[in-house]
């Protein structure tokens, strides 16, 4: 089986597409070109498992604070420019004739190609041409998996840092755990990124956290007793895990950086 199921392209209040995908069973993802940025992924129960802000602004230049934010050409405020880079703000299109990615990204997946190709704007800020592809693809189980390429596309070496900013939707936030963290270095963003090292089996929250762990392992756990949902986050490539926790609000905002 090996399907691109786009099911619906809609447009939202801005005039902005944006893109259904569904598998068999019924679990989807809605994906925006404004910024290229997932706002949705339920199960095919048609639970959210995205958290959006109420207060979110759905309104471009401004990004929306919900679903996943790609986080590029920076991360956070660790570089000149713009807070988390400029593709979160952009308009990315849809790529329908991407280069060939391993067969298994793919497989029975329902999935789109989007792209993102520097402005004369941006590469004032930032002076690197690149072309940034991104899949993303809801599969047979219902998984989301999201693929990032970057190309260079002039011979001029250039850095760059990459997170997907995913805001998972859990019950409350005293009953969530993560494994996966532990004994791992991490800078406290509350502390002027000062470097710690974690003590704890798992990870609770009783306060506001805003750290990025160094060097994590490919395979993250977020444990939700309340709702009785477990997130497993598989990562490839992304060497680093942030986690950020804004209380009291009910949400647990996950991302990887690199
Ligand atoms: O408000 P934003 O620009 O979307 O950033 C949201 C959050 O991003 C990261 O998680 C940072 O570590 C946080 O300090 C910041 O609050």
């Amino acid at each position: 089986m090996d399907y691109s199921g786009v099911v619906e392209v809609t447009r939202d209040r801005n005039g902005i597409e944006e893109i259904l995908l569904r598998n068999p069973r019924g679990a989807s993802t809605r994906v925006s070109l404004y910024g290229g940025q997932v706002l949705s992924w339920r199960t095919d129960q048609g639970e959210e498992l995205l958290f959006t802000s109420s207060k979110a602004i759905f309104k471009p230049p401004n990004p929306v604070r919900g679903g996943i934010p790609i986080c590029f050409p920076q991360f956070g405020n660790r570089g000149a420019l713009e807070q988390h880079g400029f593709a979160r703000k952009k308009l990315w299109v849809v790529d329908g004739n991407p280069p060939p990615l391993h067969p298994n990204d793919s497989y029975g997946k329902s999935f789109v190609d989007l792209l993102l190709k520097p402005s004369e704007d941006d590469l004032k800020m930032w002076p690197h041409s690149f072309e940034f592809r991104l899949r993303v693809a809801i599969t047979a189980e219902g998984n989301l998996a999201m693929v990032s390429r970057i190309r260079n596309i002039n011979c001029k070496p250039f850095s760059f840092s990459i997170a997907y900013h995913t805001y998972l939707s859990i019950s409350d936030i005293n009953e969530v755990r993560v494994e996966g963290l532990e004994t791992l270095d991490y800078l406290d963003n509350l502390l002027r990124r000062e470097r710690f090292t974690e003590q704890g089996d798992t990870l609770t929250f009783e306060s506001e956290v805003d750290r990025v762990y160094l060097s994590s392992s490919d395979v993250i756990s977020v444990f939700d007793h309340q709702s009785k949902r477990t997130f497993q986050i598989r990562k490839k490539g992304l060497p680093d895990v942030g986690k950020t926790v804004y209380f009291p609000h009910p949400l647990l905002p996950f991302l990887f950086a690199s």
